[in-house]
């Protein structure tokens, strides 16, 4: 049967913009996908549109791609299925407002929003057109990922009872990033929870959240502590400590949990050498055994299952086939899902999304980090 071929508008031309259309490029048979296809049909810059035909160029983009230079031209472009969102999260709001507004489907960069009103908006926007929306966290769309799910799902570490995550690069701040660099600028939501945390996160969330059927899924308490870049205000560390209630019935006075720890640091490194020598960034600690995960949190490169007691030690590796960066995994969830007409998709359903925008909510309530007014707005359009 021929693939089912989405028609993609890139909106921006950043740095993830490129590794995103890098992967989009490779062709889907070299992993096994030969059910979708891809194509780009169109690429917008906010700062030119000679901006665009470079990127276009540069990224060997062969069939015909239109070059725009400004998103509502992109948007309203008739070959286009779904846009590609890779603006700095400050500005997704107002990106994927435009793009739903006029009737596109989104795929969306994270961290989803700013904040949980403005996501709820776009999740509310997104129902009533019914149009497709994901924010893309590639990471959760990994084989990989999948695997570790589904073992446990199957019990095969026990109930889990403990997921510890560690997102933190070890960079000299000051000189990486200054002030004006997205990492690190309130203006455009800099800060190691948006950009690195959500990883973090995202692992504790897609092991002691997303393993449970939908109706037993319960949002967690939060406690947490931050500390801020002092040139800029925005955190370069936060530590989290998320709790989540389990079925398991308990003797004591308190009901028995689960418990995530989410961390995330821009200056001292979860992988100092980068050779894994400070061990796994994740730990997912069951009854009858642990899961540990290497690499970096965002682009997990093994896994180990270390059954409890000793026991055949089971390693697998995460293998990119093209060599690509691993984004085309969420890429073709996209395709899928349009496919079959699903307006979100099961890797990472709207309201999960909303529940841990819900959490960095509270974190940064309970860190005291707040960013300009207009970026934490739900006014629509406003200029940014
Ligand atoms: N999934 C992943 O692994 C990664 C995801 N990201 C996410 O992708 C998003 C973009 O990050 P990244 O590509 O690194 O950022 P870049 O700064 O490299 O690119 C952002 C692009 O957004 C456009 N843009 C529009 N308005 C602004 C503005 N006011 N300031 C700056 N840029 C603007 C520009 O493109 P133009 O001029 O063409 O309009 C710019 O090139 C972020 O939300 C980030 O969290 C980032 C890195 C990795
Ligand atoms: O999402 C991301 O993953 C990779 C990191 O290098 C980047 O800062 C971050 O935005």
């Amino acid at each position: 049967m021929a693939p089912h071929v989405v028609r993609w508008g890139i909106m921006a031309t950043g740095w993830i913009a490129e590794m995103f259309t890098k992967d989009l490029l490779i062709d889907p048979n070299v992993r096994d996908a030969s059910d979708i296809a891809h194509q780009i049909v169109a690429v917008a810059s906010s700062s030119s549109k000679e901006k665009a035909e470079q990127f276009i160029t540069a990224r060997g983009i062969t069939n015909p791609c239109s070059a725009y230079g400004d998103y509502e031209t992109l948007v309203a472009d008739p070959n286009v299925d779904v846009i590609y969102v890779a603006t700095p999260h400050s500005h997704h709001y107002q990106n994927v407002r435009l793009a739903l507004e006029a009737g596109k489907n989104v795929l969306c960069e994270k961290a989803f929003t700013v904040n949980a009103a403005q996501a709820k908006i776009l999740v509310d926007i997104a129902r009533e057109k019914k149009l497709f929306l994901m924010e893309a966290v590639w990471t959760r769309y990994f084989p990989l990922s999948i695997q570790i799910r589904e073992l446990i799902q199957k019990g095969e570490i026990g109930e889990v009872l403990r997921v510890v995550a560690d997102t933190s690069f070890g960079e000299d701040v000051e000189t990486k990033w200054g002030t004006a660099h997205r990492m690190v600028n309130p203006d455009l939501a800099g800060g190691a929870l948006l950009d690195l945390g959500i990883y973090s996160l995202t692992w504790v969330f897609q092991i002691l959240y997303h393993t449970l059927p939908r109706d037993q899924r319960r949002p967690p308490t939060v406690s947490s502590q931050m500390t801020s870049y002092h040139l800029t205000g925005v955190d370069e560390s936060t530590t989290m400590l998320l709790s989540f209630p389990t079925s398991t019935p308990s003797n004591g006075p308190h009901p028995q949990r689960s418990h995530g720890v989410a961390l995330t640091n821009i200056r001292v490194a979860a992988d100092p050498d980068e050779k894994g020598s400070a061990g796994p960034a994740i730990r997912i600690q069951g009854t009858k055994g642990e899961v540990q995960v290497r690499g970096n949190p965002f682009r997990p490169q093994s896994y180990r299952v270390i059954p409890k007691g000793g026991g055949e030690i089971r390693e697998v590796q995460s293998v990119f086939p093209g060599q690509g960066h691993g984004m085309y995994w969420e890429a073709d969830e996209v395709a899928r899902c349009l496919r079959d007409g699903k307006l979100e998709s099961e890797g990472l359903p709207w309201e999960e999304s909303i529940v841990i925008m819900e959490v960095m909510d509270e974190v940064r309530k309970q860190g005291g980090l707040t960013y300009p007014q207009k970026i934490e707005s739900t006014e629509y359009p406003l200029q940014l």
